[in-house]
């Protein structure tokens, strides 16, 4: 099934989805007692969840403008077709971002939400997710060491996806070949070599992430009565793809029969597929497994670990796409400020005086120019239009800082579209300012110009890099439960951005293909195309 089939699956659901709805005639009412958005719209209450599907837009704008334009802002009641959330006031991002997990979860409320328990096939997988310290400890760690390995599989992806012909424009789907590419630096990272040049291994893995964000979506909404059927059918969709890829997986871990002690035996470099690139999660997910002496044996065995690697493919294949397809887009498109790609290629001309083919910490700091371009997209395009997303764990409920207590159960989040598009944070906040993040945005650009010729420290002359999260940006989320996997995404879309325009020639488009707003995201046209050439060297 080509990547684009399961869009128009997505779609039949959409378009069923009002006859669902009303069907299933699940707990929706809002029993909050807070003003819900949309209160203006005349729309009954009970249909406000459909209204969001195609409205999604205007329901969250209703609230960030009621917040925004009161002396002391108050949670409002977003509906949704994946459950009601209360929206909190941007005021109250430090205090979201600083409760600790046990009283307000992000993890939970991905569950409720998405319903991973279920479509991730091992419930434990996702509930009890130890692989999430193999990113925040081994995957930081060897950051640097994982550079040169993303370059080089970007280099040779792009080239086989995007040719190398210098004579010809080509016409390229930007789903269909980012995805592969970001799949398949991903899973050099995670897997090795040998697994990411596998192309079936990459669709699949591309499909898995697929089924399991449409069946989770799909489950949220179907009703009651046909639940246990359709769960089967789509646990079984699931469980297909995920057999193919198992195949590939289980074998890079090789397991002993003695429990309690490390299951998982590697060649000195690498894993047993031959891999000699050097570390991968494979071998981080196998000691992480032996290094609590409680541990379940099951978590040493293969399927348990390979299941666990793919949890950690899952989180960065679908995110990082859709960020860099946002950032092509945004970069490729022409502006009335004029093209930030001649000013984006001196700054990758220069680090290759200055590095050579040596891709470092050093050099990926050294991107001044691409860290702003990537934030600036990030802000104005990011597809997370509800963000901080939090489930109340607490039993006697939380106290919002205005007094108001929302009992165990009920989610929350803040609007990063208002946010974000925020004329109070961000001047002219729906034009597209690759250098808002550099010093001395506002200054002229000469003056700009010769800051930044004379700087020895070119990360100096950045307000901001990509990865930084803060109260006004809010991209990442923030705190403790902020994206741990942020460094890696934005090391590869970096890396990549900088192939693009040292080697290709991009016909700019005339017009920006407007993102879709699905309920409360806004996604990348799946029809959007790029002319490219190679160009000559
Ligand atoms: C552009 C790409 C990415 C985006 C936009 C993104 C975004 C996010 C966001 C918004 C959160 C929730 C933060 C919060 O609620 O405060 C999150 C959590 C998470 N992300 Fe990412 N992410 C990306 C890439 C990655 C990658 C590459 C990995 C893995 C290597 C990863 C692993 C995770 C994990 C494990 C969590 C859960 C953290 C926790 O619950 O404590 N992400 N991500």
């Amino acid at each position: 099934m080509a990547l684009h089939d399961h869009f128009y699956a997505l779609t039949c659901v959409t378009l069923l989805l009002p006859f669902l709805l009303i069907v299933g005639n699940r707990r929706r009412s809002n029993k909050l007692n807070l003003p819900c958005a949309g209160s203006g719209f005349r729309t009954p209450s009970f249909l406000l969840p459909i209204v969001s599907l195609f409205w999604g837009r205007d329901l969250i704008e209703d609230i960030y403008n009621k917040q925004k334009n009161i002396d002391e802002p108050q949670p409002y009641v977003l509906p949704g077709i994946l459950g009601n959330e209360v929206v909190l006031p941007k005021s109250w991002i430090p205090w979201l971002a600083s409760r600790p997990e046990s009283i307000l979860s992000g993890k939970w409320s991905r569950l409720q939400r998405m319903n991973f328990e279920t479509t991730f096939l091992r419930a434990e997988v996702v509930t009890n997710p130890i692989q999430e310290t193999v990113i925040r400890r081994d995957l930081m760690a060897n950051l640097d060491k994982l550079a040169p390995e993303l370059a080089d599989e970007i280099a040779v992806a792009v080239d086989e996806l995007w040719g190398c012909n210098v004579e010809n424009y080509k016409t390229v789907s930007l789903q269909e070949t980012i995805f592969r590419i970001v799949a398949r630096a991903s899973s050099r990272v995670f897997a090795g070599k040998v697994v990411c040049r596998d192309a079936n291994f990459i669709d699949n893995s591309i499909r898995f992430t697929m089924a399991v964000i449409t069946s989770g979506f799909v489950m949220k909404v179907i009703p009651k009565a046909i639940e246990p059927l359709l769960v089967w059918i789509l646990v079984s969709y699931v469980r297909f793809h995920y057999s193919k890829l198992s195949r590939v997986l289980e074998p890079l871990f090789q397991s002993t029969s003695t429990p309690k002690q490390p299951c998982v035996d590697f060649k000195e470099n690498g894993s047993r597929d031959g891999n000699s690139e050097g570390e991968t999660a494979v071998q981080w997910l196998a000691v992480n497994a032996t290094r609590d002496p409680n541990i379940d044996p099951k978590e040493q065995t293969p399927p348990w670990l390979a299941l666990r690697l793919m949890t950690l493919l899952f989180a960065a294949v679908d995110t990082t796409s859709l960020t860099s397809i946002n950032a092509l887009l945004d970069v490729f498109t022409e502006r009335a400020g004029g093209s930030c790609v001649p000013t984006l290629r001196e700054e990758a001309r220069r680090n290759i005086q200055l590095f050579g083919g040596r891709w470092d910490r050093a050099r990926l700091n050294n991107m001044p120019r691409h860290d702003s371009m990537l934030r600036e997209s990030m802000r104005l395009s990011g597809f997370a239009i509800k963000i901080l997303q939090r489930k109340v764990m607490a039993s006697e409920g939380i106290v919002l800082p205005n007094g108001t207590v929302l009992p165990q159960g009920t989610m929350v989040c803040v609007s990063a579209w208002g946010l974000h598009h925020d004329e109070q944070v961000y001047p002219n906040p729906s034009e597209f300012s690759p250098e808002r993040f550099m010093l001395g945005y506002s200054s002229s650009s000469e003056e700009r110009e010769s800051k930044l010729r004379n700087s020895s420290d070119r990360k100096g002359v950045l307000l901001r890099t990509a990865t930084e999260a803060d109260p006004s940006f809010t991209f990442w989320g923030l705190g403790k439960q902020s994206c741990p996997g942020r460094y890696l995404a934005v090391d590869l879309i970096k890396i990549l951005m900088e192939y693009v325009v040292m080697n290709y020639d991009v016909v700019p488009l005339k017009q920006r293909p407007e993102n879709m707003w699905i309920e409360y995201n806004y996604v990348p046209s799946a029809n959007a195309k790029l002319q490219v050439r190679r160009r000559r060297t």
